[in-house]
């Protein structure tokens, strides 16, 4: 049986990485930080998810085993026996897995000289190569060859609505998800004999991980910060708000002709494609909440994000993106107390104001798009959006 080590049984590790690798034939072994997380997981050893539409299917997946981040005998022979490695733990965790991986496969590399291809599996643009370049960092020259020769790094856009879960469980590791589910993979990159059913491998990845981030992630965090104030809890609820609708959809026009101009992939394809999106935010079933969506806007407003890298993109094309512009702004405003992120943004708009705060965060340096920014911020916080 193949094995497969997916960093990151959260959302989307349970919810659709592991239920397509459980499909797919593979032996499960997921690894985490969350010690009650695995503790439940080799405890249960089994877990359902709940797929929600006007009617809830249930699927499960058993066999599943979880290693704790620091049990090293465990986690050294998972990775020498793996055929292939995933990842689902935020972006920005990428850094320190890397080193652990470099760590584990110099090892495994005396071991198992099979092929492995290792996926990060994360909303950002390229996750793969930003983990491939922290495990060459903390690399010796001979693991080098090794990673050169034997290991394939192929980028990844998934694509599944998994929400923190608001229904009747029957283990504490169940999840709940939406039935739409996209995968696609670098498929020159790949360079073991992987078999995941239900992925689909591309030549190119950059227009499908960009429309996925710009289409769907830009979206969605736009409906979530600006249902977040004017107060609505879930995305379903914030979706239907006529002026939310409105923005929402001009935002996906004006990243669709930046994308079109970049990828010509054709301005119809890309409405298509925004349309079934809005339809999938309207899933009232989800309860998706506005502050899981919005949640760390360091993260979402950074440069190479879902909000500023279309805003960019759109206004090379001579547009200027004023939707997308009100997302960002909408982000600025999101002073959810529970999301440390959002405070550090907080904190420093009262220590360094808007303005040096927005330039620090987006890293834009085009003065006409800070400056609505910072207009539209001031519209937002006294009303006048409505
Ligand atoms: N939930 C979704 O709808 C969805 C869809 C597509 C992509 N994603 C992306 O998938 C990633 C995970 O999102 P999620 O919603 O599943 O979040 P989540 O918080 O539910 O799950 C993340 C898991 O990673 C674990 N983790 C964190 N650091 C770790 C580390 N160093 N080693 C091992 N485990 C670690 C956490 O304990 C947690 O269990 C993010 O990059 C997100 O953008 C999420
Ligand atoms: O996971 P994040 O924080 O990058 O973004 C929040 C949501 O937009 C995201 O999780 C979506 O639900 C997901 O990307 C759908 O495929």
């Amino acid at each position: 049986m193949k094995k497969a080590v997916h960093f990151g049984a959260g959302n989307i590790g349970r919810g659709f990485i592991g239920s397509l690798l459980y499909k797919s034939g593979y032996d499960i072994y997921f690894v985490d930080v969350f010690k009650e997380l695995v503790d439940n997981i080799n405890k249960f050893k089994s877990y359902n998810i709940f797929i929600l539409g006007n009617d809830i299917k249930k699927e499960v997946v058993d066999g599943v085993k979880a290693i704790h981040i620091d049990d090293e005998k465990n986690l050294l022979k998972a990775i020498e026996d793996a055929d292939v490695i995933t990842t689902s733990v935020g972006v920005n965790n990428l850094y320190g897995i890397g080193e652990k991986l470099a760590y584990y496969l110099e090892r495994r590399f005396e071991k198992n000289d099979l092929p492995l291809d290792i996926m990060a599996c994360e909303n950002a643009l390229f996750a793969t190569n930003i983990l491939r370049d922290s495990i060459y960092k903390n690399s010796s020259e001979t693991l080098k060859a090794y990673l050169d020769e034997k290991i394939g790094f192929p980028n990844t856009a998934v694509d599944r609505i998994v929400p923190n879960v608001d229904i009747e469980k029957e283990t504490p590791i169940d999840v709940a998800v939406e039935e739409f589910f996209e995968w696609d993979i670098e498929k020159d990159a790949v360079k073991g004999d992987f078999d995941i059913k239900g992925c689909e491998l591309v030549d190119d990845l950059e227009p499908y991980i960009e429309r996925k981030l710009f289409l769907l992630n830009g979206s969605h965090a736009t409906t979530a910060y600006l249902g977040y104030l004017k107060g609505y809890k879930y995305i379903h609820e914030a979706i239907l708000d006529e002026t939310i609708d409105k923005i929402v959809k001009n935002l996906q026009l004006e990243a669709s002709f930046g994308l079109n101009n970049k990828h010509k992939i054709g301005i119809d394809k890309l409405k298509e494609y925004s349309d079934k999106v809005i339809e999938r935010f309207k899933n009232p079933h989800l309860k998706d909440e506005v502050v899981r969506v919005g949640r760390d806007p360091v993260r979402k407003l950074s440069n190479g994000d879902r909000l500023v890298s279309p805003a960019k993109l759109s206004f090379e094309t001579g547009l200027m993106p004023e939707n997308i512009l009100y997302g960002i702004a909408a982000g600025f405003a999101f002073d959810y107390k529970d999301d440390p992120k959002a405070m550090e943004i907080q904190e420093s708009i009262s220590t360094l104001g808007l303005e040096e705060t927005v330039k620090k965060v987006t890293g834009l340096d085009e003065t006409i798009l800070i400056d609505k920014i910072v207009k539209k911020y001031k519209e937002l916080k006294s009303g006048k959006i409505k």
